[in-house]
């Protein structure tokens, strides 16, 4: 499948229906993804990245149907990351001459990926390559997501291939911003910079501003996944200023997990107390073991705080609380709260060990842990009740 962009764009990339699991079991897509390489038809024909390796085949046999190997004067890579550059060996067993325009870094990862000692032109941000009517300008992004990361801007048509930034994990047809469910590809937008770009929230502003003073014209945003951003494409623009400015919204997300119940009923009582003392703060109260941790990491970026509960189990805490917790330390998010609660039977170190790892993950904690011995009576959810209440006191 291919499909044209703009007079001279034609995607041929790979939209994956099936997908529901990337980066191993790190990412959930439960609405599936797209790999996109777009070719670029001007005096010089131009591929800009490539697709997933099980798809290397069908991909180079499909961009047969739109052009004459041959006929590909220049490769573009803008990350050298599987997804986007699992084809090239293929590919290149066809064209092993053509250049492969990429940074510096580029090379690194794809020769440390591939061990071809390929035709690369390294580029820095700036340079330019004339390809007839359009020009490509390249723009490192560094570290956004890995440290070979670049932008394309083709001129003419004023189309920013920005690879990962502004992508999402969705499969869709047709695919453009204007045709598919908006709810839907917000929330895909903001999962993904939530798991992938958050520790890199801090170099993310910059770069914009970075492109932003190009003065670029910009008529689309042409990501590596899921749709392009043709119509209002400032607006995803806009919404990465937003979110890389230590974003939250007015939310406290409670995060348990339990064997027995007991934590739940903790949490649910501590849910009442923020209630009673917030009426407008949104609540989301969730178990780690039954709710998709990416999904979960979503509600995490947009909360201002969060609570974290979880019974003693053999001195320690959970296997899904844990993992939370190290996902949540690995993000580097900022600005944010927190405090823990816990059941146990004798020794009690779980509420502890959750402080321990909030602050370890930057989080500043606002209580005391609570933590009630077995299954909690009215007293002990009482005392849930007021320590949610103090919970929003202290978050203040
Ligand atoms: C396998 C297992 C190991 C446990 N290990 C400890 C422990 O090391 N220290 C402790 O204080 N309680 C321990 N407990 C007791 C639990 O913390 C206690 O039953 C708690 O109330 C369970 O909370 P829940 O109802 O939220 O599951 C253990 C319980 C189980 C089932």
């Amino acid at each position: 499948m291919a499909f044209k962009v703009t007079d001279k764009v034609i995607w041929v990339g790979k939209i994956d229906w099936g997908l529901r699991r990337f980066h191993g079991d790190e990412y959930s897509t439960h609405r599936g993804s797209s790999y996109n390489a777009y070719l670029i038809r001007d005096k010089k024909n131009v591929l800009i990245d490539t697709v997933w390796l099980p798809f290397a085949k069908e991909f180079v046999d499909e961009l047969r149907k739109e052009i004459n190997l041959k006929d590909i004067d220049y490769i573009v890579m803008n990350h050298g990351e599987i997804d986007h550059s699992g084809a090239l060996s293929e590919l290149m067993k066809h064209i092993p001459d053509t250049p492969i325009y990429c940074t510096a870094n580029a090379v690194k990862s794809l020769k440390g990926h591939y061990h071809q000692d390929w035709n690369f032109v390294t580029v820095k941000t700036g340079d330019v390559l004339d390809i007839g009517e359009s020009k490509l300008t390249f723009i490192e992004a560094r570290m956004l997501h890995w440290p070979d990361t670049m932008f394309t801007y083709m001129s003419g048509e004023n189309i920013l291939f920005s690879n990962d930034a502004f992508g999402h994990h969705l499969a869709a047809d047709p695919m453009f911003n204007d045709s598919v469910d908006q709810a839907e590809l917000y929330y895909e937008s903001m999962k993904y910079y939530a798991n992938i770009l958050t520790p890199f929230s801090y170099l993310i502003s910059d770069k914009i501003e970075e492109v932003l003073s190009f003065h670029l014209p910009l008529d689309m945003i042409c990501p590596s996944h899921g749709v392009i951003w043709r119509e209002n494409p400032e607006q995803i623009i806009r919404k990465y200023l937003e979110w890389a400015n230590d974003y939250q919204e007015n939310q406290i997300t409670i995060i348990y997990d339990t064997m027995w119940n007991g934590t739940r009923r903790m949490a649910e009582y501590i849910c009442k107390g923020i209630r009673e003392a917030d009426g407008d703060v949104t609540i989301k109260l969730l178990n780690v073991a039954d709710t998709d941790k990416n999904d979960l990491i979503v509600e995490v970026f947009k909360s201002k705080a969060i609570l974290v509960g979880c019974p003693t189990i053999n001195k320690a805490i959970s296997f899904a609380t844990m993992g939370i917790l190290e996902m949540i330390r690995g993000l580097s998010f900022k600005n944010k709260k927190g405090a823990a609660f816990g059941t146990y039977g004798w020794s009690g170190e779980s509420p502890k060990i959750i402080n321990e790892e909030l602050s370890k993950a930057g989080f500043e904690i606002v209580s005391q842990p609570l933590k009630e011995i077995w299954h909690p009576g009215e007293e002990a959810l009482n005392r849930c009740k007021e320590f949610g209440r103090k919970f929003v006191e202290n978050i203040m």
